[in-house]
Formats: C-alpha cells, sequence, structure tokens
C-alpha cells in the first residue's frame, strides 16, 4: 500500500516572511475562502490579510497536489496556528496555541487530511513549548478526537432596552465621550489588554482585530464597516477604562436594533455606565449581543432580568491541553488534595498517570507509575480545564471516573465562570 497522501505535497508558509512564495501564500488563502465558502480576494484584500497573518507570526500549513489541469498553487488542505495568551483563572495566563483556517478541499474529505495536518501542527506546538492549545469550531463533531474539549460558552442575548431596562445601583463619577473608531483603537487596545489579565477564559486577539474593530474593513461585507460607533467611559480623573463598539442595524422601523460588538471595562461602574449608554440610544429599544458570558455583571445588575433573552447558547472556545503539568500547575484549586490522574490522549501529549497534588491554592503535578484514582480523556481535561464545565458534573456523566473521582472533583472546581470575547 503507497504512503497516505504521497500524491500531495505538505509545506508550511510564513505570510511574515518577506521572501515567502506569494504565488503559494495567495493560493493558500484562495484555498480557505473556497474551503468556508467565501468569495475570491483581490490584491487589496490579499495585502491586508498577508500584513495581519504575518503580524501574528503566523504559520500556514497547506497539503497541495501535483499541478493537473490547474496551476498548482491551490491547496486542498489549510491549517494556521500562531502564538498567543490565555487567561487560566486566579491572575495567571499561559501561553497558547491558537488554531484556524481549517479546510479540507471537498475532492479529499475523509481522507485523514485534517488529522495529518492537526498532529503535525500540534507537534510544532509542543516543540515551541505552548502548554495549551485552543481554537474556535464550525461544528461541535470534529475535534474532540484530537483532545480538544468545549471549554468556554457564551450566549447571544437580545436585552429589551425599553420601559423594562433598570440598573439596580449604578454610581458611576466617570463620563463618557463619542470618538471615531480609528480615535479609540489605542485605548480599546490597552483596556482590552487589561481585560485579558483579569478575566479567566481571554484570550488575546489576533491582529486582524485592529481592521476589525476600527471599521478600515469588514471581511463579511467585504467592506470598510461604515455604521461602526465607538464610546469611550473616563474615570473621575479622565484616563480611560472601558468602552463600547456598536452599529445600528440600518432598520428604522419596528426591528430597529444595536448589535453590541465589543465592551470592555476596567470597573463595575464603567461596565454598567456604558451599558446605559447603549441602552439609552434613541429610537431603538433592542440591544443583541453575540459575546454575553454565561452570567454577567448586567444579567446580576438589571432590575428586571427578563429584559435579557437568550436567543444561542453556544461553545465559544475549546481548549486542549499539551503540556499537562505546566497547564495545571498555572491554573487555580480549590481545595487540598492528593490524587493519582490516568489521561487517555491518543495523540500522546498528555498520556499516563499524573500525581497531582494540592495545597493553598496551587498544584504541583509529577508523572508517576502508581496506580490511578481517577480516569479522564484529554477532551474532557481540555473541557474541564477552565472550569466552565465541574469535573463533578464529567463524574456524573461517565467521563471522570475512578474512585478518587469525588476527592478530583473538590480540587479542581471553583469559579469564577470563564468567558471568552475573542472569535479567531
Ligand atoms: C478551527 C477551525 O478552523 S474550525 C473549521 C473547520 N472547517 C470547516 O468547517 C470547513 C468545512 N469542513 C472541512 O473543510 C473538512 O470537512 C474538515 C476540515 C472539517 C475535516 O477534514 P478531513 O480531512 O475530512 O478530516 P479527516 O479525514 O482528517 O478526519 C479525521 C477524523 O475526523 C472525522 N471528521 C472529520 N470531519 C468531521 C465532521 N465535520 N464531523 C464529524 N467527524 C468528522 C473523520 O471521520 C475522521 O474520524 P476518524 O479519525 O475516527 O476516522
Amino acid at each position: 500500500m503507497s504512503e497516505p497522501h504521497a500524491d500531495l505535497t505538505f509545506r508550511t508558509l510564513e505570510p511574515g516572511d518577506e521572501g515567502a512564495d506569494a504565488a503559494l501564500l495567495r493560493g493558500w488563502l484562495e484555498g480557505l475562502s473556497r474551503g468556508f465558502h467565501d468569495s475570491r480576494n483581490d490584491d487589496a484584500e490579499f495585502d491586508r490579510w498577508r500584513k495581519h497573518a504575518g503580524r501574528d507570526g503566523a504559520v500556514l500549513r497547506g497539503a497541495w497536489p501535483a499541478a493537473r489541469v490547474a496551476g498548482g498553487t491551490l491547496p486542498v488542505g489549510t491549517f494556521a496556528s500562531w502564538a498567543g495568551e490565555l487567561n487560566v483563572g486566579g491572575g495567571r495566563t499561559l501561553g497558547l496555541h491558537m488554531i484556524s483556517d481549517v479546510t479540507v478541499a471537498p475532492t479529499h474529505r475523509r481522507q485523514g487530511l485534517l488529522r495529518r495536518l492537526m498532529t503535525d501542527d500540534l507537534d510544532h506546538a509542543v516543540a515551541q513549548g505552548r502548554p495549551v492549545a485552543a481554537l474556535t469550531a464550525t461544528e461541535g463533531s470534529i475535534y474532540g478526537r484530537f483532545g480538544f474539549g468545549p471549554a468556554v460558552r457564551g450566549r447571544r442575548v437580545e436585552i429589551d432596552t425599553g420601559a423594562h431596562f433598570g440598573l439596580r445601583d449604578l454610581d458611576d463619577p466617570g463620563s463618557l465621550e463619542m470618538v471615531e473608531p480609528t480615535e479609540a483603537w489605542p485605548h480599546v487596545r490597552e483596556v482590552f489588554g487589561r481585560h485579558l489579565q483579569a478575566t479567566r477564559g481571554a484570550v488575546s486577539r489576533p491582529s486582524f482585530y485592529e481592521m476589525f474593530l476600527t471599521g478600515e474593513y469588514d471581511w463579511d461585507k467585504g467592506a470598510p464597516d461604515k455604521m461602526l460607533r465607538a464610546v469611550l467611559h473616563l474615570d473621575a480623573a479622565g484616563a480611560v477604562d472601558g468602552y463600547a463598539l456598536f452599529r445600528h442595524n440600518g432598520d428604522h422601523r419596528k426591528d430597529a436594533a444595536v448589535e453590541l460588538v465589543d465592551l470592555a471595562a476596567d470597573t463595575t461602574s464603567s461596565y454598567l455606565r456604558l451599558w446605559r449608554f447603549v441602552a439609552d440610544i434613541d429610537l431603538v429599544e433592542k440591544v443583541r449581543w453575540g459575546r454575553s458570558p454565561l452570567l454577567g455583571t448586567l444579567d446580576l445588575a438589571l432590575v428586571d432580568p427578563r429584559v435579557v433573552t437568550t436567543t444561542a447558547l453556544h461553545d465559544t472556545l475549546w481548549v486542549r491541553v499539551l503540556d499537562l503539568p505546566v497547564a495545571l500547575e498555572a491554573r487555580p484549586w480549590h481545595a487540598d488534595g492528593d490524587v493519582v490522574l490516568d489521561v487517555d490522549d491518543a495523540l500522546g501529549h498528555t498520556s499516563g498517570r499524573w500525581r497531582v497534588t494540592t495545597s493553598g491554592g496551587a498544584a504541583t503535578v509529577r508523572r508517576t507509575d502508581d496506580a490511578a484514582d481517577v480516569r479522564l480523556s484529554a477532551e474532557s481535561l481540555g473541557q474541564l480545564y477552565l472550569g466552565d464545565v465541574d469535573a463533578a458534573d464529567l463524574a456524573v456523566a461517565g467521563r471522570v471516573t475512578g474512585a478518587g473521582a469525588d476527592a478530583f472533583a473538590a480540587m479542581a472546581d471553583g469559579g469564577p465562570t470563564p468567558w471568552c470575547t475573542t472569535g479567531f
């Protein structure tokens, strides 16, 4: 039997490398667009994409078929990754391997091409010393087999900002200023940077967020985002400590609504004042937001919680542990204890038995030959890693087993619930 994929050439490309083959890069981008059913890209779009992917230091993997009828630059598989940061709780961030742009052409689907690209890429992540990998998924059925679990969930909400909207206590010494999104951008970047350091489950933003949050270009529309608006919140001393980016949906009748694009703030009073602002916009009585936490400060500050309707609940971040001791020692723990985990990891990165000893909120983790107290898969480990799902609930579902499951759950389970407002 011949080698699998013997007819394909596997390459990695670095868009940030000036000497990279521009024709292959262009082909890679077109392969990606084809895979996601997007339109072709013009020269300006290619330049824009390359600039941002280059700034991220992205590594692009692809599989190219031998040229037959076509010119040979379009790959039949695409896969991108780069280094970022993940807040793992307890005020700590870890190096993150961020994965995106995964496509396989219809001619080559279900022949193990994604498996090959994923295996190569995770090996690369380990070689780079990145302890955790993450992605956002198009389908829930793809990534569990590779050790990723849905680790952060979020909600799409519609908020009735009419007569029933009211906040309990809003004692805000600060003020608001509407500015152009490009003027807001340096502040948006700084406030978000603090949000990343403070929020469990938050992920650093890829470079393309600048284009997206300044309205320079909306990739979905293929045009600048001329409807984007920005407001900054300033504290009593005049320093920017919060922002909201939003756009009106263009409907000036019954379905007039504001879509909240992004909102972050350093303090609760700044956060709620920004919500008050968005809710008070005239001629609009609906605000929609796709990045709401499962239960957030706004929900708890509302006089009438029923003004919030959850229109969708989704997984926002899939996580895969690559270096188990580094990952588990970085996250917070909630009870002292000592258990031996036996992890079933089909790709091998976290396989085997590990003694986890917790004391005073911190863990030490060592490889061991001792008998296991707890058994779980790499996928379950990824799912419970940030605390979105309790180990106790996974135990009830039969996904964390063994005599030490209750002890492990007591050690691992505890807030806060993670929240991620970054898509990639
Ligand atoms: C992070 C991101 O970018 S998410 C975006 C994912 N991409 C898309 O949704 C674009 C459209 N889909 C595709 O391009 C392809 O179908 C891909 C990339 C999802 C899968 O690529 P393929 O090369 O067909 O996957 P591959 O053959 O390596 O499959 C590996 C395993 O996953 C399974 N699998 C692959 N895709 C799916 C799926 N969509 N649903 C369920 N199982 C799947 C295969 O059956 C196989 O299982 P096995 O190991 O038990 O035999």
